[in-house]
């Protein structure tokens, strides 16, 4: 079908994300020397990842870290680093800084001073922070039924390490550090999650649905089938 759409409403999304983002990255590289992108892990990010490493800027100057990470090896295919090393690390992207938070420590609350250390001297607020979403309402590690919730939604720290049942450990930011952020995006995909969100919108208990906490500011959706 010629002049067709060929691609996917995911791969649209993806592609119209990283364009967003890059224009906020660029933007901000005007007044800047340097600039921090903030990523999240799971499946839903990989597209919009490849799409974002293939657009021109002066990436030597943008760091880039993660909303939170899964304490794996970065061999393990849950690890988030992984993911970002796979898709966003090449093409033009490749000459970005990438500041991982896992450390060699083998818990994540043995490494979260180090991880802490790692992360606060970047350019913080954030240019962008790229939010997913779990089916369940959870953002970033922000899980509703970890016993750390209460902790990472109040805290000024960057991090906080997680324990949700069921789960590996893990690390995440702190919603106070992922709100300093100059923009929020928010990156779902299918029909569970859109009614997930809408369902979200409608009350504000955010312990029920952690996302909430991004609800009450400036968010950009950016939704598919
Ligand atoms: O565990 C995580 O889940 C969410 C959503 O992941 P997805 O696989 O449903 O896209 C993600 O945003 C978070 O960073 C990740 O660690």
């Amino acid at each position: 079908m010629k002049g067709a759409d060929v691609n996917s409403p995911r791969e649209t999304l993806a592609q119209q994300l990283a364009e967003a983002v890059a224009a906020a990255l660029k933007a901000d590289l005007e007044h800047q020397s340097r600039v921090l992108l903030v990523v999240s892990g799971g499946s839903t990010p990989a597209a919009f990842l490849r799409a974002l490493s293939t657009l021109p800027l002066d990436w030597t100057h943008v760091d880039v870290t993660l909303a939170d990470e899964r304490w794996v090896e970065e061999s393990d295919p849950a690890s988030n680093a992984r993911l970002v090393r796979e898709t966003l690390r090449q093409n033009h992207a490749a000459g970005a800084r990438f500041v991982g938070l896992k450390t060699p420590d083998g818990t994540p609350e043995e490494g979260v001073a180090e991880a802490a250390e790692r992360i606060t001297p970047l350019a913080w607020p954030a240019s962008a922070v790229v939010l997913g979403m779990g089916e369940d309402g959870h953002t970033a590690s922000l899980f509703a039924d970890s016993p750390e919730l209460e902790r990472a939604l109040a805290t000024s720290e960057p991090l906080v390490a997680v324990r949700t049942p069921g789960l590996e450990p893990r690390i995440t930011l702190s919603a106070d550090y992922l709100h300093r952020a100059r923009r929020h995006f928010l990156h779902i995909t299918g029909e569970h999650k859109r009614a997930v969100l809408a369902h979200a919108m409608v009350g504000d208990d955010v312990r029920e649905l952690p996302i909430r906490t991004f609800l009450a500011c400036p968010l950009a959706v950016y939704w598919a089938p």
